[in-house]
């Protein structure tokens, strides 16, 4: 007699991989965050949008250098190339262009200096963990989990446009033109999204990787919460996040 052993747990079908990713998005998701909401509400005071800048500036500047890590990680030339394209979303070509330049631009725009941003003096310790610990997972993780991971980009295009209709009505002493970053990304977020959820479904097979995809997507939302949690506690620091006395 002869039997097939089935493995412990069927995969989850393609459908459902998927409308679990979704959901992560959906639940745990940083638009969901008071600091969030207060920013489109148009609750925050000048100071707490430039906190906000300048702490994200920390993330942007590392995302290129997580997605380095993970392009090391690629086996074919087809797929490194699609990642290095996202490092030249940030990095741009040449000096002057990319989504790095157009954050500077965005904090310029809302009267901080590039030279503070560029210093990173002002980043709050919470921030600096968040962001070392997305970069650290990017390096120590395997493809799946890394590329999962970005899969938060599946809601960023929402919150984009959100983003760009708050500010354009609730915090006019910015000029447009520094939004110019929010602008770029919701196409560059729906194609990346796009491009990633497709890897997962294809590399994620059983049902073991399938919930490493999901948990790591989970961790995502962990960091992207963390960070915010670190800028909208930040009480009793210095105008745009730098603490006042030591
Ligand atoms: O402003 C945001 O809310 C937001 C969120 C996310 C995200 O969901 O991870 C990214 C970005 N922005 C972003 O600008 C960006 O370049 C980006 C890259 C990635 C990633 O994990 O690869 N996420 C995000």
């Amino acid at each position: 007699m002869t039997t097939t052993l089935a493995p412990l747990t069927e995969p989850w079908s393609p459908a459902e991989f998927e409308a679990r990713l979704r959901a992560v998005g959906e639940g745990r998701y940083h638009d969901r965050h008071t600091f969030n909401i207060r920013m489109h509400q148009g609750d925050l005071t000048q100071a707490e949008v430039r906190r906000w800048i300048t702490n994200r500036f920390h993330y942007q500047r590392h995302i290129p250098v997580k997605d380095a890590l993970i392009t090391a990680k690629l086996d074919s030339p087809r797929l490194r190339r699609m990642w290095l394209r996202r490092i030249e979303d940030h990095d741009g070509r040449s000096e002057g262009e990319g989504g790095i330049e157009r954050w500077l631009r965005l904090g310029e725009a809302a009267g901080l200096d590039r030279r503070t941003l560029l210093s990173g003096e002002a980043v709050l310790p919470g921030v600096r963990l968040a962001v070392e610990g997305y970069v650290n997972f990017c390096r120590l993780r395997s493809p799946l989990e890394a590329v999962a991971a970005s899969l938060t980009e599946l809601s960023a295009p929402d919150l984009m446009r959100t983003r760009i209709e708050a500010f354009e009505r609730h915090y006019r002493w910015i000029a447009p033109e520094g939004l110019a970053y929010f602008r770029t990304r919701v196409d560059q977020g729906r194609r990346d999204s796009g491009e990633a959820l497709e890897l997962v479904r294809q590399w994620a097979r059983t049902r073991t990787d399938q919930e490493k995809a999901v948990a790591a997507l989970s961790f995502k939302c962990d960091v992207l919460w963390s960070l915010l949690d670190a800028v909208q506690h930040a009480d009793g620091q210095g105008q745009d996040g730098s603490r006042e006395s030591m």
